[in-house]
Parts: structure tokens; C-alpha cells; sequence
């Protein structure tokens, strides 16, 4: 009886798991079943895997390529002016350094000019800081239109530029700058302010041998210094 209702229940068992056979040893269907449940898992665990390296890669580029851009941009605010995105003073110094040195040893002319927007603090103080930045920003962008690949131009100081002019004689500096000069009143028309005027003074200089980046900028200046006791809105060259 007891083994009746035992058989009856292994039976049953068996029946109700038919991948059992009678004495609980998986069938071939159930290792078929098992091997391929075991496969799936597996394969989960590889694609779990993959995915996690792959977001690790992903995340550790990205990473690269921001420190890559933030490194950038540290290196290019080290070197120019935000206001107006021009070289700043360090740099076109360094460079006037490097073109000066590089002239000399090539036996090249050399020119450079110092540009000073004229009544700047006035335009400050009637049209407000916003034009005053807007004029700072619209000269760079029409000196950079100007000027040749081979020229520098960088913001020195407050509303003063610097430009070096490679390969350049003084006369031909000259007409460079006087083309600029000439470019001003399209700022104003630009800005479209009642009466604005926005012009510049510009002192130039040639290189000669003995000179240095010193000695040439107290040349510029002193031009530049005549320009203005001249009535501003105008280009004057050095003295030598
Ligand atoms: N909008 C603006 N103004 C600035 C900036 N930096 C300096 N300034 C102002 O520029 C003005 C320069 O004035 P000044 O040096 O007297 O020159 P100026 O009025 O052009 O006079 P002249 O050169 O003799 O024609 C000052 O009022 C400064 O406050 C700037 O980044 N933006």
C-alpha cells in the first residue's frame, strides 16, 4: 500500500516534471533544456559585461576629450584678450620678440604700428560700457579683415592695439594703416548710434638693425603721441 502510493507519488512527480525520468535523473530533453538555459545565462553575463566595459570606455573618452578641450581652452585665455578674442599683451609681445629676432636674422623689413581708438572714454561715458565693448570688438574684427595672414594684431591695453607687420617697409605700413583708418566710420554706421564718430590714431615705425622691441615702441608711441596732438583720425610715422 505504502509502496503502491510511493510509486504512485514518484510517478506522479515524474509526470507533473516530465524532464524527470522516474529515478530524478534529468532526461536528455532536460539537459538539453538546462544546457541551453545555462547558455543563455551565460551569454547574459557576457553582454552584461560588454556593456559595462563599453559605458567604462565610453565615459573614460569622454572624460579624455573634455580635460583635451579644457586644457585648450586654459591655453588659448592664457593668450588672448576675451573681450575681443585678439592675441593679449603677453603674447603679441612675445611674438613682436620672436618676428623682431627673425627679421634681423633674414635681413627683412620690419614695421609695426600702435592703434588707439580716439575719445574711447568719452563713447564710455555717453553711449555707455556695452558700446564702448561693442566698438572694442567691431575694430578687432575689421583690423582682422584688414590686415594679411602675415601680420599680428593684439589688445595691449585699455583701447590700445599693437600690430607687427613681417616683410613690411614703412611706406607700405603705412597704406595698411591708413586702410584700416579708413575702415572706422563703418563701425559707427554699424552701431547706428545718434552722432557717434569712431576713429583712430595710429603711430608707425620701421625696424633698423640696432633696434629693440623697447626701443621701437617708444618710437610708435612718440608717433602715436603726435597723432593725437595733431587732431586724432590720423596715421603718423616715426621719425628716423
Ligand atoms: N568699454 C570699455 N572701456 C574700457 C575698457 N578698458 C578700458 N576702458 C576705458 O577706456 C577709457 C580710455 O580712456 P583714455 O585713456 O582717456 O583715452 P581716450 O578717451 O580714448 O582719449 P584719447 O586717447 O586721448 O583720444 C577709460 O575710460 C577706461 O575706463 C574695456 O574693456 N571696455
Amino acid at each position: 500500500m505504502f509502496k503502491s502510493s510511493a510509486n504512485s507519488a514518484q510517478s506522479t512527480s515524474a509526470q507533473s516534471t516530465p524532464h524527470l525520468l522516474a529515478d530524478k535523473t534529468p532526461s536528455p530533453v532536460a539537459m538539453t533544456s538546462l544546457a541551453t538555459e545555462d547558455k543563455h545565462g551565460a551569454n547574459s553575463h557576457i553582454l552584461v559585461v560588454t556593456l559595462t566595459a563599453g559605458s567604462v570606455c565610453l565615459l573614460l573618452m569622454l572624460l579624455f576629450f573634455r580635460s583635451v578641450k579644457y586644457k585648450r581652452q586654459l591655453a588659448l585665455s592664457a593668450t588672448t584678450d576675451a573681450l575681443t578674442g585678439l592675441t593679449n599683451r603677453r603674447r603679441i609681445l612675445e611674438e613682436f620678440d620672436a618676428e623682431l629676432l627673425r627679421s634681423k636674422a633674414n635681413g627683412l623689413a620690419f614695421s609695426v604700428a600702435l592703434i588707439d581708438v580716439d575719445w574711447f572714454k568719452q563713447i564710455n561715458e555717453k553711449y555707455g560700457l556695452f558700446t564702448g565693448n561693442k566698438v572694442l570688438r567691431l575694430f578687432a574684427s575689421t583690423s582682422k579683415d584688414i590686415l594679411r595672414h602675415t601680420d599680428f594684431i593684439g589688445r595691449i591695453s585699455d583701447e590700445q592695439f599693437l600690430v607687427l607687420m613681417p616683410n613690411t617697409s614703412n611706406n607700405e605700413a603705412f597704406q595698411v594703416m591708413e586702410n584700416l583708418r579708413l575702415k572706422m566710420p563703418e563701425i559707427a554706421e554699424e552701431i547706428d548710434l545718434p552722432n557717434l564718430v569712431v576713429s583712430t590714431s595710429i603711430g608707425i615705425c620701421h625696424c633698423v638693425p640696432n633696434d629693440n622691441v623697447e626701443s621701437i615702441l617708444q618710437l610708435a608711441n612718440s608717433a602715436l603721441y603726435r597723432a593725437k596732438q595733431n587732431g586724432r583720425d590720423q596715421s603718423v610715422a616715426c621719425d628716423r
